[in-house]
């Protein structure tokens, strides 16, 4: 079953583009990633989800129903962490996190303790107070504190340190084994390939492709380098299955997709000094996405 399915959703501010013809579903237990660089309209998608925002055109369901429409039920089943936090600054934590609860129909007090625990949260400090780190825990603290079963987080790890992105991660690894589906955008690379089961890249709007993070990290790209005694001709590599050609002295290196073999025999014609064949890692297979995106 999908809890997420978006249908040709676009949205334009004015005459700006902010997303076009968006199509990804997440399918329910997923961790799902959604990267893209700065701009690139991962927040807008989002917003509209939550329908803080209007779709120019296109629809969103979440669990089956329209997001827009049934905003204020499908809500009640949404932890939403913004990728900005905005609190009264005057308040106590605890009482901001009171307040948050009291919109659901549940205890959540024993949950606001454990999260706090696990996110090294003090409870009792006024917001005011609090260094922007902490004030993204309130935020994550807010957002779980109802046992949501769909998270929706954007860039959810700015502000942390690595301590507590762990444990923020393995927070997340945990609501998830309890059956919660999360939706996370980021532009941070590692942090998609180390949580995500599936992911959409997203650019200037559209989205450029979806993929299982294994299908993309499988053997589809080699990494090539070799090295020579004296710099070889700029296009000497240029085969078939062959991008992201560099050349820096001595050194070429580019990615390969296909059957190896056509690379060993051009190799084999020349005199090399070293060969390095390597597993390319995800910011180098999605820069390979954007490029071929952009030709
Ligand atoms: N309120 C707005 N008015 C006009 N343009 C906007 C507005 N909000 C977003 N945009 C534009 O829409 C595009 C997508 O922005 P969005 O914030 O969705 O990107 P993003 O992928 O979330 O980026 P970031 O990681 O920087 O938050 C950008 O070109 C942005 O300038």
């Amino acid at each position: 079953m999908n809890v997420i399915e978006i249908k040709n959703l676009t949205k334009t501010y004015g005459k700006a583009r902010g997303i076009t013809d968006i199509n990804f579903n997440v399918e329910e237990g997923e961790i799902f990633g959604f990267i893209g660089p700065n701009g690139a309209g991962k927040s807008t998608t989002i917003r509209t989800l939550l329908s803080l925002i209007y779709p120019t055109s296109g629809s969103a369901t979440i669990f089956g129903k329209d997001c827009i429409k049934f905003a204020p039920e499908i809500k009640k089943e949404i932890g939403y962490l913004p990728s900005e936090v905005f609190y009264y600054d005057n308040m106590k934590v605890k009482d901001l996190l009171k307040y948050s609860a009291s919109f659901y129909k549940k205890d959540c007090s024993k949950r606001i303790k454990e999260l706090a625990d696990i996110m090294d949260l003090d409870l009792n400090k006024k917001i005011d107070d609090l260094s922007l780190g902490n004030k993204k825990k309130v935020g994550i603290v807010q957002g779980l504190l109802h046992e949501p079963k769909l998270i929706i987080l954007d860039e959810p790890t700015s502000g942390l340190d690595p301590l507590m992105q762990q444990k923020f991660f393995e927070l997340l690894e945990e609501e998830n084994k309890k059956g919660a589906t999360i939706l996370f955008s980021s532009h941070i690379l590692s942090e998609v390939q180390r949580l995500c089961n599936r992911v959409a890249i997203i650019k200037e709007g559209k989205i450029v492709t979806v993929e299982k993070i294994s299908t993309l990290k499988e053997n589809n790209y080699k990494k090539f380098k070799v090295e020579t005694k004296v710099p070889l001709d700029q296009n000497y590599f240029q085969i078939d299955g062959v991008s992201n050609l560099t050349g820096k002295g001595n050194v070429t290196s580019f990615l390969f997709r296909g059957d190896i073999n056509a690379v060993l025999r051009k190799v084999a014609e020349i005199e090399i000094t070293n060969l390095w064949i390597e597993e390319p890692d995800l910011e180098e297979i999605f820069l390979h996405y954007y490029e071929k995106e952009a030709k």
